[in-house]
């Protein structure tokens, strides 16, 4: 996982060199550091997905699960568990009808595993056998799931200290069709820290959206979708370590190197 940490511009230059050498970089200065990293347009994210498991052989569930573990991991760098106040730990992981839910859905399991006291709302699950798994995982963990989401933003605040926003990803077309575009109106006003998972839900996957959600911390998958350069969190991450060198080069990702494991 790849941490891009918050600098200032005047410090442009050296941090510019820092970046190369640490593999850490602010989120300000990605947009003017464009030509080492490739943001993807939403089909090329597709395209890219697909080849995964049809040339590399990959399963959803394996990408899923990576994908999922490394959100509960840049969480727990960005937030450790220790210092979080409300309700114990207490995460509200809302899931999406999609892949994006299902990496939410892991996620919630491996931050459970991680201490954290993570509560699920996933409204519209698929009926394929991948989420039923999932779902069920959950709760063998003893994970609550929601029946309805908390409309008052007092009560989202009082009861959690994190939301995960794992509702929608790289396939999301707006506008937000009425299911979900209630839950996406409460977040956008609660002032509890949003951890996105790979797109901030709601936003335009290339054009992003100014008057959308703003996550504090934006976990990009794979590699960043377009609208990542218009994230004003604190922290962003690059998770997904499993691009094989060539489909890197195919697409011309420009991944900086991980750094340790
Ligand atoms: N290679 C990777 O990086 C991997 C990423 N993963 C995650 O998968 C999502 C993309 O998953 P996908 O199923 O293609 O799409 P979404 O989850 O974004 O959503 C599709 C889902 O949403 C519905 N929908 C679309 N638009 C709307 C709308 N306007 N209103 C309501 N509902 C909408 C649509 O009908 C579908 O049901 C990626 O972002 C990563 O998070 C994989 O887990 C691993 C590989
Ligand atoms: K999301």
């Amino acid at each position: 996982m790849i941490v891009f940490k918050t600098v200032y511009t005047r410090v442009l230059s050296q941090v510019t060199q820092r970046i190369h050498r640490q593999f850490s970089c602010s989120t300000r200065i990605m947009a003017v550091d464009q030509g080492k990293l490739k943001y993807l347009g939403q089909v090329e994210a597709q395209k890219i997905d697909e080849e995964l498991f049809t040339e590399y052989a990959f399963s959803v569930d394996q990408l899923m699960e990576l994908a999922g573990y490394s959100c509960a991991v840049a969480i727990a760098k960005c937030y450790p568990v220790e210092k979080l106040t409300q309700g114990n730990g207490a995460v509200l992981v809302c899931c999406g009808p999609g892949n994006n839910g299902g990496d939410g859905l892991v996620c919630a399991r491996h931050l459970k595993i991680f201490g954290y006291n993570p509560t699920l709302f996933y409204p519209k699950k698929p009926n394929k056998p991948l989420f039923d798994n999932l779902t069920k995982q959950c709760q063998g963990m003893e994970l609550p799931f929601l029946s309805e989401f908390p409309t008052d933003v007092e009560v989202i605040q009082r009861s959690y200290s994190l939301v995960v926003d794992a509702l929608f990803g790289f396939s999301f077309q707006p506008p937000v069709r009425p299911l979900f575009a209630g839950v996406i109106d409460t977040l956008k006003k609660v002032e509890t820290p949003i951890c996105s998972v790979d797109v901030p839900s709601g936003w335009n996957v290339e054009e992003g959206d100014p008057s959308g959600l703003q996550p504090q911390l934006l976990i990009s998958l794979t590699a960043p979708k377009r609208c990542a350069k218009l994230f004003k969190g604190r922290f962003h991450y690059l998770g997904g370590r499993f691009v094989p060198r060539a489909l890197e080069h195919k697409y011309d990702l420009q991944l900086p190197p991980y750094p340790g494991n």
